[in-house]
């Protein structure tokens, strides 16, 4: 029988567009359109369920689904029992406790006996019992900071990431309890086919994922140069010199971290680099 590996991604949200790009940068081809919940690829042996994101960790421990997409912290407050397979590293955020932006905070003990408004009373729990505090958990779905101003609890613990939806609702954020990324989530008894299917993704994802924290760097210098050059591209390897058509002049080649580039441009120009070009990489496989 020819296998398909299901895939669970979040239908629409701040987790739909990178895990569908994610894919899309491998190669794998298929269609998403408006309203559709299931799609086919058409060059690789996969099939997409677009879902609302609590749902997906549930699908993939039923096996439903044979991996998905998640935040970490839909996969720690939903605990089901599925396989951590790869940190993503898109869609980070932190959840946090927040109180009004009027009241003062003297520390974690000062939630005792206050009601707290969230959509993840576990991690909020685990939190309060490991600093021994007790106070009530008021579980609500959605536009929780809304909660304070309309006296439904006394603080909110919600994601946060730029701190525009708090500062909005005249919140502060006194308490950051959980950071959270995008997280690839399994099945734990694939079937050796489906595993093969994964592997195939996760290669992929692993050489899109190095090329886009490197640059193909090409420069011309002029020959007594080269070694001094060298030193300043550390390259995966020794860079490529090719000959200029102008005597006595080179283009050296070289892949290097992008990090690595800016803290070595004004010594590379120093050195007699001219004409650099710095060109972004799709792939790299080894
Ligand atoms: N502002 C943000 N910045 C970065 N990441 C975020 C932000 N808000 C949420 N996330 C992450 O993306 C995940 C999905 O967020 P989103 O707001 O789309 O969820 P949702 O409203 O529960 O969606 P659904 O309709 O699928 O249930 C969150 O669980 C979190 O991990
Ligand atoms: O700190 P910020 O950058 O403001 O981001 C935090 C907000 O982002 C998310 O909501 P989203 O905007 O995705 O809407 P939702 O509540 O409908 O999920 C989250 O639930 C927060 O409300
Ligand atoms: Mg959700």
């Amino acid at each position: 029988m020819n296998e398909v590996l299901r895939i669970a991604v979040q239908k629409s949200g701040r987790l739909s567009e990178d895990s569908l790009n994610l894919f899309k940068e491998c190669g794998i081809k298929f269609d998403n359109g408006a309203g559709k919940l299931k799609a086919t690829s058409s060059n690789f042996p996969a099939e997409f369920l677009f879902l609302r994101d609590d749902d997906i960790p549930g699908y993939v421990e039923d096996g439903v689904a044979d991996i998905g997409i998640v935040g970490q912290n839909v996969h720690v407050e939903t605990s089901k029992h599925v396989n951590e397979v790869k940190l993503l590293g898109f869609s980070k955020c932190r959840l946090s406790i927040a109180i009004p932006r009027s009241e003062t905070y003297g520390g974690v003990k000062e939630l005792e006996g206050k009601s707290i408004a969230t959509s993840y009373p576990v991690i909020l729990g685990n939190f309060l019992k490991e600093n021994g505090v007790t106070a009530h958990i008021h579980e609500i779905s959605g536009s929780v900071e809304i909660a304070p101003s309309i006296g439904l609890a006394h603080a909110v613990c919600d994601i946060v990431s730029s701190g525009g939806t708090l500062l909005s609702n005249g919140l502060k954020e006194v308490e950051v309890i959980f950071r959270s990324e995008a997280i690839m989530i399994g099945y734990p008894n694939l079937s050796p086919e489906k595993q093969n299917i994964l592997n195939q993704i996760l290669f992929r994802i692993d050489s899109v994922q190095r090329a886009k924290n490197r640059k193909y760097v090409v420069l011309n210098t002029k020959q007594e140069n080269i070694a001094l050059i060298r030193q300043l591209l550390p390259g995966m390897k020794a860079p490529s010199i090719l000959p200029l058509a102008d005597e006595g002049w080179v283009s050296m080649h070289s892949v290097i971290e992008e990090q690595d580039f800016w803290q070595n441009i004004e010594k590379l120009r120093d050195a007699g680099a001219e004409g650099i070009l710095v060109l972004p990489i799709e792939k790299m496989i080894f």
